[in-house]
């Protein structure tokens, strides 16, 4: 089988599972038979099968006419990694203009990059590129950015579906504060694209796993009424989520309440022009008063945590465990190219130091054992947010992010064996590699928690996105 076949009958994994389950548990399920029904859906799930019995346990599926794919000793499955927020025309800029904060790296490094994609063609090649680096690090679901360009994000959004990403892809809504040479002329050259674009994408040939997404870049860059009219569409059409950021750099907050002195808070700025509910997805969410994070909470607007980019750009440490200890939905994001890596891995890594940094200056009380907040968040949280938190965030909750029959067989293939070229778990024999091995729980943990903190593309071995193989190492070659 190829990366590019289609199925066309069933197919069954048999290997170790994760299961992310709440954000404080997560399931280790070895010796697991998994089958993903041609329509690209899981069809049933059995666990705890001794290698004697497969035959059997598949006969009792009536499966026993099946492409039976047995995993080696030191592979297994997680759901596949949503990114809820990045920036694909920022993908060429990673690492440089690591000296500056958020506003003048905008203005210095940022913008001039994005202003580039007003060539099609240069926005083809390099979105490319992108994407499918962004499909080998693992990323099933993804909430890109384009730019302000209509016909770049046109393309970005095709080069997306060609590959068979899930993914919401937005136009950047920006009429002011900008560069001259980056900005739109008017709200309404602003409004018609973004039509132009919502309409497009619907249009892209099934299957389609990508969708359009509201995409105000953020209050400073966004006129009241250009916002009003986004809003406007946001509610005449159910469908469709909106993406920005919020509270990221204490100077950007300053700014944006003295640009809309009618508002009492930054949230009060979306909220106010219609663009804060369930389907807003608000990226960074750093210094948000507690006022802020209980209108959050009231309007279920989720969260895109961006650790990378929040020490990258000096801006802050989000408060992950106190707005997860409010109800409030929480994914992670690389927003690239603050953050200097499109893998949702390093995310993870520091989404753990974050955590780690706000326990050592706000401990937790002893006593409240149950609260997330001034502790490090553990192996299982630091999961969800990545997969289920995620896809919570984007309302996807009842697809992807965990696997259960009738849900889409969004996957990984991770390899933690010395021949995926990173040094791999020590342990893990080469020879016996073969033979699938009988693994205990306790086993598959320490090899999800090394791969999590220690591993990269070499050891993302297949990607799965609604069944079908769509990337990772073993098909670069
Ligand atoms: O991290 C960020 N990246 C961006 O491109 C951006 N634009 C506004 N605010 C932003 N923050
Ligand atoms: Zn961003």
């Amino acid at each position: 089988m190829s990366p590019t076949d289609t199925v066309t009958q069933l197919v069954v994994f048999y290997g170790p599972l994760v299961n992310p389950k709440s954000t404080s548990s997560l399931l280790l399920l070895p010796n697991s038979l998994l089958a993903v029904a041609a329509n690209g859906e899981i069809d049933w799930i059995e666990h705890n099968v001794h290698p004697s019995s497969v035959q059997d346990v598949l006969a009792r599926h009536g499966s026993l006419d099946t492409l039976l794919i047995a995993l080696k000793h030191g592979e297994f499955i997680i759901p596949g990694f949503v990114d809820t927020h990045t920036h694909a025309p920022q993908v060429p800029n990673i690492g440089s203009g690591q000296q500056y904060e958020l506003l003048d790296w905008l203005k210095e490094v940022t913008f001039p990059m994005e202003a580039r994609f007003a060539d099609a063609d240069f926005a083809h090649r390099a979105y490319t590129k992108i994407v499918e680096r962004i499909i080998n690090s693992g990323t099933t679901t993804c909430c890109y950015y384009g730019t302000i360009h209509l016909e770049a994000t046109k393309k970005l959004a095709e080069i997306v579906n060609s590959y068979g990403q899930r993914a919401f892809v937005g136009k950047c809504n920006m009429d002011h504060n900008s560069l001259h040479d980056y900005v739109e002329p008017s709200v309404s050259s602003s409004i018609d694209d973004t039509n132009a674009l919502i309409s497009h994408i619907r249009s892209l040939p099934s299957p389609r796993l990508v969708e359009p997404v509201l995409t105000p870049r953020f209050a400073m860059s966004c006129s009241g009424s250009l916002m009003t009219q986004l809003g406007a569409i946001a509610s005449a059409d159910p469908s469709l989520r909106i993406q920005t950021h919020i509270s990221e750099n204490q100077e950007e907050v300053r700014q944006t309440l003295e640009l809309f002195p009618e508002a009492t808070s930054y949230a009060d700025v979306y909220d106010r022009h219609g663009l804060l509910g369930p389907r807003t997805i608000l990226a960074h969410a750093i210094h948000l008063g507690d006022d802020e994070i209980a209108l959050l909470k009231e309007r279920d607007a989720g969260v895109s945590h961006c650790p990378t980019s929040n020490f990258n750009l000096r801006s802050g440490v989000c408060p992950v465990g106190k707005l997860t200890d409010h109800g409030i939905k929480v994914g992670l994001g690389t927003d690239v190219s603050g953050g200097f890596s499109p893998s949702i891995l390093t995310a993870i890594q520091h989404a753990s130091i974050a955590s780690k940094i706000v326990a050592i200056q706000h401990p937790a009380e002893p006593s409240a054992t149950t609260s997330f907040a001034g502790r490090q968040l553990p192996l299982a949280t630091l999961l969800y947010l990545a997969t289920l938190g995620g896809a919570r965030v984007c309302g996807l909750e009842d697809r992807i992010g965990s696997f259960a029959p009738g849900k889409a067989f969004d996957a990984l293939v991770v390899s933690v064996r010395g021949d995926t070229g990173n040094p791999g778990l020590w342990g893990v024999d080469l020879d016996e590699a073969l033979n699938v091995k009988h693994v205990e729980s306790k086993e598959l943990e320490v090899w999800l928690e090394r791969f999590l903190f220690t591993g990269d593309d070499r050891n993302i071995r297949r990607v799965y996105v609604q069944g079908q193989w769509i990337g990772g190492a073993e098909r670069i070659r």
